[in-house]
Parts: structure tokens; C-alpha cells; sequence
């Protein structure tokens, strides 16, 4: 079954106000989907639903059995005076499934096992808690902002590798992310949401949407290049080069 998780017209209100209304859509195996949206427009409130942290006020959820999730939190408070160690901070994670070192192998960070977490910097934090996602071996990755605090070319990289690791795990991944640039390339589905579903499909097809224009501004106004990697194989050798632009997309106005 590729089909991991259905969301059917969920709606949910916090004291009185709508939050979201009438949201559907499915999570598949091996597939990538990025909610983009405005602040407060309910990305991290509908992963913590897909999560189960949170149930809906009517619609349903339906999530397959036993189903094996590994997630990545927008925020994440560490006492800045504990002496907390990559290795200790997994191993607080742990159930087995896959190694420490294996996880932090895929997220090629194996040289900060015995680094103090508050010590490293924004890109080797991320991929230090896309390693604590991977411990359970997941079949879906729900990723809430996996590149803040991370420079363009960190982004970039950081989004290369969660397709990567997507792939090769034959994971489904939700992905939450502010803009539609530099994610495009890693994506296979974007949901762009303002509290309800405005536009939802192949992420040039979302870049072209009137309402996405309408809430992330018009292409005239600012441009800015979209990165897109591509496969070379010479037989021996896989590359992931970024390349010249291929769509110009508006910038986010708020
Ligand atoms: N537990 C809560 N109680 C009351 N209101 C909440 C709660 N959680 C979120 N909200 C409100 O719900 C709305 C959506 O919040 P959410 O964090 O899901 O948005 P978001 O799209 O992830 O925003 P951002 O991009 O700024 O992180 C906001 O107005 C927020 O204040």
C-alpha cells in the first residue's frame, strides 16, 4: 500500500477561531509534499495532526497501522548549560531500528558524535535532528521547517539530501517550509495553505496558481532564481549539480 496517511476535510479551531477548514489530502510512499503558506496560516498545527498530537474538531484521519514516523520539531529548547553531547542527545531517542552512527552516516555527520550540541552551528543541528527523525527508520518524515537557521547554499544542500534520504528509505516525507524557491527542486507535491487548501499540485503548476500570486506576491514584482539540481551519470560517477534557473518565481511579500 503506497497510501500512508488521508486527510478528509479536517477542520480545527483554537478558542472560537478557525485554524483550518476543510483540508484534504494523502501522504504516499516515497513521495514529498511541502506545505507552504504565510505565518499563522496553520502549517505546523496540520503536522502536528498528521502526527497525532493534536485531533481534529470534525473530518477524519486516517493513518496506516503501526505506521513508523520520525519527526523534526520547528523548535527545540536545549539548556544552554547542559553538557549534552550529539551521542547522549540520540541516544535519548533511541529504539534501536537503526544505529546512531547509521543515522548520522545518512545525514553525513558522522564527525559530530561526540560534539556538544549547543556547539554546533545552524545546518549541523539540522541534520543532527534529521538523524534523531531517522532512528525509527521511518516510512513517513514530518519535517517542520528543516532548514532554519541555515544559509542559502546549507539550504540547498539540506534539501538535496532529504530527497536523498526520501528515496532511499522509500519514505513519504511532510515537509513544512515558508517559501516555494529553493524546495521546488525537492518536492514532488506542495500544498500552499492560508488556513484552507488555496492550491495544491506539482510545484511549478502551485508557482503559476492566481492565489498563490495573490498571497506570495507577482512575479513582476521580485524575482528571485530557483535552484533545481540534476542527475549526471557517467557510469561510475552520480552527480547532483545545481544548475541555471529554469522558473522564476515571486519572492514572499508579508
Ligand atoms: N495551541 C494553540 N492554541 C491557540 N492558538 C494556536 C495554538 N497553536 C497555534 N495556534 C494559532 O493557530 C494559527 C496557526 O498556527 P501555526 O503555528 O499552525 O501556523 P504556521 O503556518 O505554522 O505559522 P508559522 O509559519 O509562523 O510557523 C496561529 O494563529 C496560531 O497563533
Amino acid at each position: 500500500m503506497t497510501q500512508l496517511v488521508e486527510l478528509k476535510d479536517v477542520c480545527l479551531s483554537f478558542d472560537g477561531r478557525s485554524v483550518l477548514d476543510k483540508v484534504s489530502f494523502t501522504l504516499n510512499k516515497g513521495k514529498i509534499t511541502t506545505l507552504v503558506g504565510p505565518n499563522g496560516a496553520g502549517k505546523s498545527t496540520l503536522s502536528k495532526l498528521v502526527l497525532g498530537l493534536l485531533s481534529p474538531d470534525s473530518g477524519e484521519i486516517l493513518r496506516r497501522r503501526d505506521l513508523r514516523v520520525g519527526y523534526v520539531p520547528q523548535r527545540l529548547y536545549l539548556d544552554p548549560t547542559l553538557p549534552l553531547t550529539v551521542r547522549r542527545f540520540l541516544q535519548l531517542g533511541k529504539n534501536g531500528r537503526l544505529s546512531i552512527e547509521e543515522a548520522l552516516n545518512r545525514v553525513g555527520a558522522q564527525e559530530l558524535l561526540d560534539n556538544r550540541m549547543q556547539k554546533l552551528s545552524g545546518g549541523e543541528m539540522q541534520r543532527v535532528l534529521l538523524a534523531r527523525a531517522l532512528l525509527v527508520k521511518p516510512e513517513l518524515l514530518v519535517l517542520d521547517e528543516p532548514v532554519q537557521g541555515v544559509d542559502i547554499s546549507g539550504q540547498i544542500e539540506l534539501y538535496a539530501l532529504i530527497g536523498r534520504l526520501a528515496a532511499e528509505l522509500h519514505c513519504a516525507v511532510l515537509m513544512v517550509s515558508h517559501d516555494l524557491h529553493l524546495v521546488m527542486a525537492s518536492t514532488h507535491e506542495v500544498i500552499c495553505l492560508n488556513r484552507h487548501v488555496c492550491c495544491h499540485g506539482e510545484p511549478e503548476s502551485v508557482a503559476r496558481h492566481p492565489e498563490f500570486a495573490r498571497l506570495f506576491g507577482r512575479p513582476e514584482q521580485e524575482v528571485l532564481a530557483v535552484y533545481t539540481h540534476h542527475h549526471h551519470c557517467d557510469g561510475e560517477h552520480h552527480h547532483h549539480e545545481p544548475q541555471a534557473p529554469v522558473i522564476r518565481l515571486p519572492s514572499r511579500k508579508q
